[in-house]
């Protein structure tokens, strides 16, 4: 695998329900290499699979069939704990709905995946979610409790929180979906901003063509194939 290879996965599956009566495959053999600073769309039809995809690539889920490596790693031979320390350090996500701790501030949420096995926030952990929060333009709003934000800038807290550890890949799963064109617009700025200063890797689901067409490359997943 190319050095710069961060993302690959091969011939991979994904069954629910397997060897019951319910089983269905989704992911039907899906085949994807990005590379480091890579900024890729994925389109398709709603049930077509992408977030299923992007379960798979976070790490959250794991391939019925198929390899998957990440950061260089063969995760399918992995264990829970193994998995679990890679993907903390590996990938953050962003979702369509931010999932913030509304009764937190702004830069306690950024802080959250920081605590780790310490459980309590320190002086550089304050330090580095102000940087993040400075860095997606919330500087005058980060002592704001999270759930009296705009829907845009929840989504930049979101991110934030998402680059507390310096992930290689940066999982989106219609992170504009539920935003008005303007803050959708913004977001994607961001997003692409960070891609550029800090060469994370984006996979980036989206319905939004206009935002499609401005990465690099995109992917259409239909029927649980990429076509
Ligand atoms: N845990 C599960 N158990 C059974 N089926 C599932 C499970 N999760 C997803 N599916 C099914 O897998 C298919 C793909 O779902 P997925 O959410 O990946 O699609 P999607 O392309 O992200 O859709 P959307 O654009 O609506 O978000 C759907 O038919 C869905 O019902």
């Amino acid at each position: 695998m190319a050095d710069d290879v961060v993302v690959q996965l091969q011939g991979v599956r994904k069954a629910f329900n397997p060897g019951t009566p319910f089983e269905t495959e989704v992911l039907h053999g899906i085949d994807l290499t990005l590379r480091r600073g890579e900024f890729c769309a994925v389109m398709g039809p709603s049930g077509s699979g992408k977030s299923t995809l992007l379960n798979i690539v976070g790490l959250l889920d794991r391939p019925s069939a198929g390899k998957l490596q990440i950061a260089g790693e063969e995760t399918t031979t992995l264990e829970d704990t193994a998995l679990t320390r890679l993907r903390g350090h590996t990938i953050g996500f962003v979702f369509q709905y931010h999932h913030l701790i509304t009764a937190f501030t702004a830069l306690e949420n950024v802080m959250i995946p920081m605590l780790g096995a310490a459980g309590f926030p320190n002086a550089q952990m304050r330090a580095r979610a102000t940087e993040l929060i400075d860095s997606v333009g919330l500087t005058p709003w980060k002592d704001n409790l999270a759930g009296n934000m705009s829907g845009g800038q929840q989504q930049r807290v979101a991110i934030a929180r998402a680059l507390a550890m310096n992930p290689a890949v940066l999982l989106a799963d219609e992170p504009t979906g539920n935003l008005d064109t303007k803050s959708a617009d913004a977001v994607f700025t961001l997003l692409r901003q960070v891609n550029q200063e800090h060469g994370t890797t984006v996979l980036f689901v989206t319905h939004n063509p206009e935002l499609a067409r401005r990465c690099d490359k995109t992917i259409q997943v239909v029927d649980g194939k990429i076509i």
